[in-house]
């Protein structure tokens, strides 16, 4: 299929012809023209669409299309083959666009972006995103690596943020691999493992006798970074002193060692992580607005491995690779009931635990091939250690039509309560139906577990009609309420 087709009113356009133009300024954008293939994907016509907005006409996609002409328009620079997962009246679908910049518009108030989108062709649909090691399939991932080519080209600080394990560090040195420094050093500090009292002095350095045990004169982090990139990891975590002292650091592009009577002038550019929610810590007071501003210029956000369970194949054969080199074995893969066990699973520790539990499992293992009853020890201690880690509609939801396959070690146990922030323990009873060594299995729910009408209206009328509230109020991933709430047929106007 080619997606292109010429418009007929326009001819000087630069190549590839655009299949949609939108026109807007301060984020705000409108569909200018439409091609009727683009504008039948979405369930209109071109004339219909044309003048609406353009999240009106395409009410999802990801990433979002005003996102990427903001980004484009800003940019001034086109970017090129960007997978845009887009929901369709009939289901979703993948396509590759090219966006690029159209000067602007003829009253001089706005900007024009042009996209271009073509079908994904045989290969382009399976193959992963491999970029400075960060490996997926998800639009997710596509994302993030497009925001990382983006934000190389800039001198501007960064956060990224994102819970625990998701790759932080890795899009971090993405970041700088990416940008003209990557011939200078690459430093990091993680500023919730350093104590407070030494936090000035790792970042600024401090001179001989500066304080009681200042035996030597010490290069401060940033010093080793001058001319590269400083990583500063859990960014929230650093006491409200020193950010002033960073702030001023990253106005005046300065330091000074402590006890030193000198500056020196740094050029380092900051990445910064957290995994806690800055906007709630400027708010409570735990972080500063002025620095908060200073180093959020640019943001990169990336989910959690639960919100992109394809991710999950790609990865585990990303680790398998490295384990053969690592161990001197060869592991082919894992089976589909074993993937589908991963699948399913919560990944509170996302990438690092994955990482880590398929590494245990590597060096317990002498097949050629990873099996579900591999993961039984671990399993197990998932499920005293963390209960509620285990959301099988996750897993079992994309595949639907092949059995679920859970673990008989795990069956019958019910629901138990849940620690903070976890969903429930089980979504189901796991009940063992033969297969793959004795370990396939059919899901089927407990009562307990399953959420009905009451239970949802009840928790979103106590949530004051906030639906990730009301998700954690019954104990379950947002993403599994609103499962529930398509399954059930509820939109939020029946639950008042
Ligand atoms: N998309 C990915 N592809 C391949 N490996 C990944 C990916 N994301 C993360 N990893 C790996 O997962 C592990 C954890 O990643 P990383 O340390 O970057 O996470 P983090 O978000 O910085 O964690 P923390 O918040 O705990 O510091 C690393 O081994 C990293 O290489």
């Amino acid at each position: 299929m080619t997606f292109t087709q010429p418009f007929t009113e326009q001819t000087n356009l630069p190549a590839p012809v655009p299949d949609l133009v939108v026109s807007g300024q301060g984020g705000h954008w409108r569909v200018e023209r439409i091609t009727d293939h683009l504008a039948q994907l979405q369930g209109t016509t071109a004339g219909q669409a044309r003048g609406r907005t353009l999240n009106t006409v395409f009410r999802q996609t990801l990433p979002d299309l005003g996102e990427l002409a903001r980004d484009v328009a800003s940019a001034g620079e086109a970017v090129e083959d960007v997978r845009v997962r887009m929901a369709t009246p009939g289901g979703e679908t993948h396509l590759m666009a090219t966006i690029y910049p159209g000067g602007l518009t003829e009253d001089y108030k706005g900007q024009q972006v042009f996209f271009s989108f073509r079908a994904l062709v045989p290969g382009e649909d399976r193959a992963p995103y491999q970029f400075h090691g960060i490996v997926g399939i998800s639009s997710a991932v596509s994302e993030v690596i497009r925001k990382v080519k983006l934000y190389a080209e800039s001198d501007a600080s960064a956060v990224i943020t994102g819970e625990t394990g998701t790759g932080k560090e890795l899009v971090a040195r993405a970041l700088h691999l990416e940008s003209d420094r990557r011939s200078g050093p690459y430093v990091v500090m993680n500023c919730a493992a350093i104590a407070e009292e030494l936090m000035e002095s790792e970042l600024f350095g401090h001179e001989k006798g500066a304080f009681t045990g200042a035996l030597r004169t010490h290069r401060g982090r940033f010093e080793r970074a001058h001319g590269g990139s400083l990583f500063l990891d859990e960014i929230g975590d650093m006491p409200l002193h020193t950010q002033s002292k960073l702030l001023r650091v990253l106005e005046e592009r300065r330091i000074e060692r402590v006890g030193g009577e000198q500056e020196q002038e740094i050029d380092v550019r900051v990445l910064c992580a957290t995994n806690v929610a800055l906007e709630r810590a400027v708010s409570e007071g735990r972080f500063r607005a002025d620095l908060y501003h200073r180093i959020a210029i640019l943001r990169i956000q990336i989910p959690p491995l639960r919100e992109r369970i394809e991710d999950i194949p790609f990865l585990v054969d990303h680790f398998l690779e490295m384990f053969n080199r690592k161990y001197g074995r060869v592991i082919h893969r894992l089976t589909p009931e074993a993937l589908q066990v991963l699948q399913a699973y919560l990944w509170p520790g996302n990438i690092r635990e994955l990482r880590n539990v398929l590494e245990r499992v590597y060096v317990e293992t002498r097949a050629d091939v990873i099996g579900a009853r591999a993961f039984r020890d671990w399993i197990e201690e998932r499920q005293s250690f963390a209960p509620g880690s285990w959301d099988l509609d996750a897993g079992v939801e994309r595949r639907r039509n092949q059995p679920a396959v859970l673990t008989p070690w795990t069956a019958g146990r019910g629901t138990r309560s849940l620690p903070a922030g976890g969903g429930r323990v089980f979504d189901a009873e796991l009940v063992p139906t033969g297969g793959e060594s004795g370990m396939n299995f059919t899901r089927r729910r407990t009562q307990s577990a399953e959420l009905d009408e009451e239970e949802i209206r009840h928790a979103y009328q106590a949530a004051n009609g906030n639906l990730a509230a009301a998700a954690r109020l019954l104990g379950v991933h947002r993403a599994t309420l609103y499962r529930y709430m398509r399954r059930l047929g509820l939109r939020r106007e029946d639950l008042t």
